[in-house]
């Protein structure tokens, strides 16, 4: 009874293609400080999600620890079949070394390292894809330039494009929108929602709110513990921010649970949080 239980729970999770990320009581620190304190998160296949919480809310912390870069202190998470080179993780752009001398065309080209071997060189497929993944962030022309040349929208767009070369199942993006300009934003934003098109899970850390509610259709809120997570409807809520330690700066500005509604919104009347730090 109990096996077939467990084998039951095997084929929900595995066949139906339903869990994607099981995270379980998920602490973890650094020294003797906590940024993640028992995080336990259900993520399924498909969803994309926007990771919201203030600054040292333990955001990259998720993201780091979902890509094995760090020690957990308790707790696991679950890929079920999948492993770590199905995921893709662009990391704060200031991590990378924008020095590096290569061509935009290389670093893209990087993306595929995982399909490519002694064996199976760069062909006509790669090339295609390059060509496709340049094309779809908008980068043909500058292709052969040195990503230190780069603006910081075409950089990043670089990254996306590298991104969609390594054609992971589930994306990992940390800040991708920092500083960045609106355009670029609304681009790679049609590029996220392709690949959740195409079945991609994605977690994506976001600092805009006003972003979050436009473009995210689920939330996962932390400071530091799980505030709450599921529908964007259904968790930013003003009493969830304020809870996440998110201060209301504006008296125009009204949390998503009035009836301000978002899209009725212009970008500048969107409603801006910032860190409680009283
Ligand atoms: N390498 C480290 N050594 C020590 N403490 C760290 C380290 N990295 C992060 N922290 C601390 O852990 C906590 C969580 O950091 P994390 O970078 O995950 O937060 P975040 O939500 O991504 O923040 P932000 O929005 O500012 O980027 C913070 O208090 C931070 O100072």
């Amino acid at each position: 009874m109990r096996l077939s239980a467990v084998f039951g729970l095997f084929l929900v999770n595995y066949c139906s293609g339903a869990l994607m990320i099981n995270i379980t009581n998920l602490s973890v620190h650094y020294r003797e400080s906590l940024a993640l304190d028992k995080v336990s998160v259900f993520i399924e296949e498909g969803e994309l999600i926007a990771v919201v919480g203030p600054n040292g809310a333990g955001k990259s912390t998720l993201l780091k620890s979902i890509m094995q870069q760090l020690k957990l202190s308790t707790g696991c998470i679950d890929l079920g079949h999948r492993c770590l080179k199905d995921i893709a993780y662009l990391p704060q752009s200031h991590q990378i070394d924008r020095q590096f001398p290569i061509t935009v065309r290389e670093f893209v080209s990087a993306g595929s390292w995982q399909r490519i071997s002694f064996w199976r060189a760069f062909g006509c497929t790669e090339q295609r894809l390059l060509q496709e993944a340049l094309q779809k962030v908008n980068l043909i022309g500058v292709d052969d330039r040195q990503i230190s040349t780069l603006s910081g929208g075409q950089f990043q767009r670089m990254l996306f494009a590298r991104m969609l070369m390594q054609d992971a199942d589930i994306l990992l993006l940390d800040e991708p929108f920092n500083a960045i300009d609106a355009q670029t934003t609304e681009d790679l934003m049609t590029v996220i929602h392709d690949c959740q098109r195409k079945g991609k899970t994605i977690l994506a850390v976001i600092h805009d709110l006003a972003l979050v509610r436009r473009f995210f259709p689920n939330v996962m809120l932390i400071a530091t513990q799980l505030i709450a997570s599921g529908t964007t409807e259904t968790v930013m809520t003003g009493e969830n921010l304020a809870k996440a330690g998110y201060q209301y700066l504006s008296s125009e500005m009204q949390p998503l649970n009035t009836e301000c509604s978002v899209n009725s919104l212009s970008p500048t009347e969107l409603p801006f949080y910032g860190r409680n730090i009283s």
